[in-house]
Parts: C-alpha cells; sequence; structure tokens
C-alpha cells in the first residue's frame, strides 16, 4: 500500500462521526474494493441458493458436470470473496484503531494545560483505555457486518426475482421485523450513553484506589465509607446497565428472530391458500430464508458493539480535544534546540482566573508585571494560595494569559509561536514527573555531563545512567527524585530555568548546596533564574524577590532596594 500522510481520523466538528466515516476517512478505497467483495460474496450466496433450489425442485435430474462445476465455482467465489473482504476490513480496522490511539494521544499533547485540567486525570484515562477498547471492537463488528449485509443484498435480490408478490409479503414483514429491532435499539444507545457517564465516574473511583493506598489502609472507617459510597455503588451501576443491555437486547433478537418462523408457516401453510405459488418457489424461499437467519441474528449480535463504539466515538468527540492534524507537525519535529536566549522577557499586565461552576469569585491572578533576565536569579514568594504557580504556568507558556501579553525581547509571544516560547524553559515543578530514561536529550554526547551531575547531586551510588539514557531506578526518595528531576533540567541547558518549591523537600545541608552553590552557578552561566520558595532563611541569595498576595505583586524587593506595590484591579 502507498505510504502517504495519515489521514486526520478525528478532527474538530466531527460531531456525530460514527465508526463507517472512521474507516471511510482512512482509506475510502478499501473500504469501496471491500464493499465490492461484500456484495459479490452475497451474489455468490444467492447463486448457490439458486442452485440448490434447482437441484431440489428438479427432485435429482438435475445432477450434471455442468450444475456440480457451477455449484463449485460459485462456492469457491463466496469463499474468496468473502476473505478478500474481512482479510482488507480488518487490516483497515487494525491500522484505524492504532492511528486513532496515536491522534488521540497527540490531541490531548495538543490541548492546551488548563482545558487538560479542567477535564481530570480520571475523564482522559477512560478515553485513552475505555473508549479506545469500545470503538476497537465497534470497528471489528464492521467486516462481518459487512459481509453479511452483502449476503442479506444478494439473498433478497434473489427472492425478489423468484416471486414479487412474495418478496412484497417478506418485504413487509422484513420491515415490521427490523422496525421492532431498531425500537428497542434506541433504547439501548441510551443505555449505552449513560453507561459511559458512569464509566467516568467509575475510573475517578479507581483513581482514588491506587492513589490513595495509603489513606485507605490507615483509616478503616474511610475505607469502608469509600468502597460502600463509591466505589461499589458505582460498580453496581454499571453492571445493572449492562445487564439491562443484554436483557433487553437477547429479548429483541429472540423476538425478530421468531418473525422469521411466523413467516415461514405463513409462506408453507397461508399462502398456498390465498393465491397461486409453485412448488419451486416454496422451496426456494423457505430455504433462503432459513439461510438468511444466520447473518441477520449475527449483524443483531453485532450491533450493540457497534453501538458502544459510536457512543465511544461521540464521546470522544466531547472533550473537545485540539485538532491533532495541526499540531502533530509541531509535536513530532517540534524544536529540540532551545532559541537563542533572549536578553528579557516581559509579562505586562498579565492575568489568568480559575473559574469553577458555582463559584461567584474566582481566583484570579495579576494583572501581573515582570521582567526576567538572564543571569538573574528571581525569587518569588508569598503564602500558599497566593498564586505562585499559577504565575509559574504563565511565565513558561503553560497557560496563556486571558489578558495582557507575554514579550521576549519586546516582541509579543503569539499563540502561533507559544509552543516555541515553551522551548526556552527548563522546569522542576513541585508535581513533576520523573520519566524513567534521560528522553529527548541527545544522550549519548551528555552521558558523560550526566555523570558527573549524578555526582554533584550526591546520586551517583543510587543511580546509574545507561548508554542509552535509561536511569537504572526512579524508585527512590522524594527529595532523590526531585534530585534526578533538577539532573534532567540542567541537561536541557536552556536559557531561563524555574523551581517551584524545589528544596521543600531536601535535607539542611543540600538546601544549602541548592541555594549557595547550584543557583549561584546558573546564575554565573547567564541562566534567567525563578525561584519559587518559602525558605525564607536564602532570600538574600535572590537578586531580586516578588512577593504575591491573593494573586497581586504586593511587593519587589533587589538587591539594589526594595519597592511596596499596590495591586493592580483586574478589568471587569
Ligand atoms: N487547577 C485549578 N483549578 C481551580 N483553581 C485552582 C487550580 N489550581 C489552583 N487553583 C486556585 O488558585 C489559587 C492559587 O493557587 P496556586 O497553586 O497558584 O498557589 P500557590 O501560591 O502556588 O500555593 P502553594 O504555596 O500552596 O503551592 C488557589 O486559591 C487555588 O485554589
Amino acid at each position: 500500500m502507498r505510504a502517504r500522510k495519515p489521514a486526520l481520523l478525528l478532527a474538530e466538528g466531527t460531531h456525530g462521526v460514527n465508526l463507517l466515516i472512521l474507516l471511510l476517512r482512512r482509506s475510502r478505497g478499501t473500504v469501496a474494493l471491500a464493499v465490492c467483495f461484500g456484495l459479490l460474496t452475497g451474489a455468490a450466496s444467492a447463486g448457490l441458493i439458486a442452485r440448490i433450489n434447482a437441484v431440489l425442485s428438479s427432485g435429482g435430474t438435475l445432477v450434471d458436470r455442468a450444475t456440480v462445476l457451477g455449484f463449485a465455482a460459485l462456492g469457491a467465489l463466496m469463499l474468496g470473496s468473502r476473505i478478500g473482504a474481512q482479510l482488507l476490513l480488518t487490516r483497515l480496522q487494525t491500522s484505524t484503531t492504532f492511528a486513532l490511539r496515536d491522534q488521540l494521544s497527540q490531541r490531548i499533547l495538543a490541548t492546551p494545560l488548563r482545558q487538560l485540567e479542567e477535564l481530570g486525570n480520571h475523564r482522559l484515562m477512560a478515553t485513552l483505555i475505555d473508549d479506545i477498547q469500545a470503538v476497537t471492537q465497534g470497528l471489528l463488528c464492521i467486516p462481518p457486518l459487512l459481509i453479511h449485509s452483502g449476503i442479506i443484498v444478494g439473498c433478497m435480490t434473489y427472492l425478489a426475482v423468484m416471486s414479487r408478490m412474495v418478496f412484497a409479503a417478506l418485504f413487509i414483514f422484513a420491515t415490521l421485523g427490523v422496525a421492532s429491532y431498531l425500537l428497542p435499539m434506541r433504547h439501548i444507545m441510551g443505555l449505552l450513553r449513560h453507561s459511559r457517564q458512569t464509566n467516568d465516574r467509575f475510573f475517578r473511583d479507581l483513581r482514588s484506589l491506587t492513589q490513595g493506598l495509603k489513606e485507605l489502609k490507615l483509616h478503616g472507617g474511610r475505607r469502608k465509607a469509600f468502597l460502600k459510597q463509591e466505589l461499589f455503588p458505582t460498580a453496581e451501576m454499571l453492571k445493572q446497565l449492562q445487564v439491562r443491555v443484554s436483557t433487553l437486547h437477547t429479548l429483541t433478537t429472540s423476538w425478530s428472530m421468531s418473525l422469521f418462523f411466523f413467516f415461514i408457516g405463513l409462506l408453507l401453510f397461508v399462502l398456498p391458500g390465498v393465491a397461486p405459488v409453485s412448488a419451486s418457489t416454496l422451496v426456494g424461499y423457505t430455504l433462503a430464508v432459513l439461510y438468511l437467519q444466520q447473518p441477520l441474528e449475527a449483524s443483531m449480535t453485532l450491533l450493540p458493539m457497534l453501538g458502544a463504539g459510536t457512543v465511544a466515538l461521540r464521546h470522544i468527540d466531547t472533550l473537545a480535544l485540539d485538532p491533532a492534524g495541526t499540531a502533530s507537525e509541531p509535536l513530532l519535529s517540534g524544536a529540540e534546540e532551545a532559541p537563542a536566549p533572549p536578553s528579557r522577557i516581559d509579562l505586562v499586565g498579565v492575568t489568568h482566573a480559575y473559574r469553577r461552576e458555582g463559584e461567584d469569585t474566582p481566583f484570579t491572578l495579576g494583572p501581573i508585571d515582570l521582567t526576567l533576565r538572564p543571569g538573574e536569579l528571581l525569587f518569588v514568594v508569598g503564602g500558599n494560595g497566593s498564586g505562585k504557580t499559577t504565575l509559574a504556568k504563565l511565565i513558561t507558556g503553560l497557560y496563556a494569559p486571558e489578558s495582557g501579553e507575554i514579550r521576549v525581547d519586546g516582541r509579543p509571544v503569539t499563540e502561533g509561536d507559544r509552543e516555541r516560547y515553551r522551548q526556552l524553559f527548563a522546569t522542576v515543578f513541585s508535581d513533576f514527573h520523573l520519566f524513567d530514561s534521560l528522553l529527548g536529550l541527545a544522550v549519548g554526547e551528555k552521558t558523560d555531563k550526566a555523570r558527573a551531575y549524578l555526582e554533584r547531586l550526591q546520586l551517583q551510588r543510587k543511580v546509574r545512567i545507561e548508554e542509552n539514557g535509561k536511569l537504572s531506578t526512579t524508585d527512590l526518595s522524594a527529595g532523590q527524585r526531585k534530585r534526578l528531576a533538577l539532573l534532567t533540567a540542567y541537561l536541557e541547558d536552556r536559557p531561563v530555568y524555574l523551581f517551584d518549591e524545589w528544596a521543600a523537600d531536601q535535607d539542611p545541608q543540600f538546601k544549602e548546596v541548592f541555594y549557595r552553590e547550584l543557583l549561584p552557578d546558573l546564575k554565573a552561566a547567564g541562566k534567567a533564574v525563578v525561584i519559587i520558595s518559602h525558605d525564607s532563611r536564602y532570600f538574600d541569595v535572590a537578586d531580586r524577590l516578588v512577593r504575591l498576595e491573593s494573586g497581586a505583586i504586593v511587593s519587589e524587593e533587589s538587591a539594589a532596594g526594595s519597592q511596596q506595590l499596590s495591586p493592580r484591579v483586574v478589568p471587569a
């Protein structure tokens, strides 16, 4: 198959996209070819039934060489086209599933951090694990469904050719059967949607279970309440929804299938008394209708899975993640080298507010005016909840300012170059993540440097760095893990460093090393360094110190002198 740019499977505004469209987006040609194979399978099946009918109606006199060869040829055609359709669609389904997973990961990375924080970790996990699995299962249903549809179309065509009058009766019957199947299916789809929403809650509970292990083990009352009030009720609700779906589906399918025997009864016992029907038509119809049962029953069994896949696909859409297509280029080929060090970064009237449902007065940071300069240690201090981490996210471009702007050497950072702007920073946030490998750090050439830093951070006896950049372990104490995160930041060698309460977990001896040796070294190397800190003992290290209170800078002190600032009022 020709290599080409992967099609955008889930773009913005794809609300209501269904699984078949997903396959079509991936490759129209393959789907078209598979549909042709499916129809061919149906035609071959109808041909086989016609032959069987002819032989049975002839009372065995039609068994000649041509009939046998024709039968064998039709059998081979049915087998070949069925395998062809199945293989084409299965390969397409597999590649679509993987492409969907890749694009979803890229879309998550392309979506603004604030939006992801609002969605919550549990919803992202539910989508990455559960929705993708439901979509995969749904896509798996499409190849057999198309083949069954081909067989149904083929048989129906054969029946229409054999007798229009009987076909009209069958058609009315089939319409009733389909309607009596589709009406409950609408209810089943509603149950599936409800089940999907409940699943988000289930994932939230599972996250509490895995992340709250210590708290749950240490407090029996909390554990009991958690199990009885949260985890078990959600699991019970999911179970009940699933039971209702399968009960309703079983009843509906059984009813629809029983209609076939009702039709055969009418055909054999009532129709001959009402209208003239030949024996060969009766045999042909009975055979074909019995043959149709298998693909119809199989299709009905597959439809709820297809429905669950569609619900999952729509659910992915409701997350409103940014389209991967536009972002995938910078995501995959993104700047590995930091942009040239700027001579200043200015925050001018920058603000950010956290809006939560039902909250009248959201926390608002800013407007903030602040300048970062190379070779300067800027301390950001203030009480809990004063907005230091929020400011750090704005400074580093993780949040876009709601008003005001950030300028690099006087040039405003636009939406288009925010990704590049972020490459100026090496950070250790207080909720940092430690990868078990020095990812993206061109390790080979930096391994010696990394080992030297490891000694400086007094980790050489705990951790080894392999040639491929893999860390021998990350199972360390909280303070040691932070040192490893610092090592990564060192290796990044970016123009601006930001540490959010880095020293909080360090012992007094290493605090001393951090504030009195490591920070001055970064300063000497011409780095702009932002340090969020509660360690008032070391505030003297700062070249400049800004103090935050309730989201506003209330004072700014520099080695040269201090200044009290009256907080600016956020424009309404
Ligand atoms: N993801 C969020 N959603 C909603 N509100 C938030 C979020 N993160 C922080 N806040 C609110 O914003 C305010 C500032 O939080 P921030 O984390 O910036 O403070 P901080 O100065 O870093 O605090 P600390 O010293 O405790 O780390 C707090 O009132 C907090 O409740």
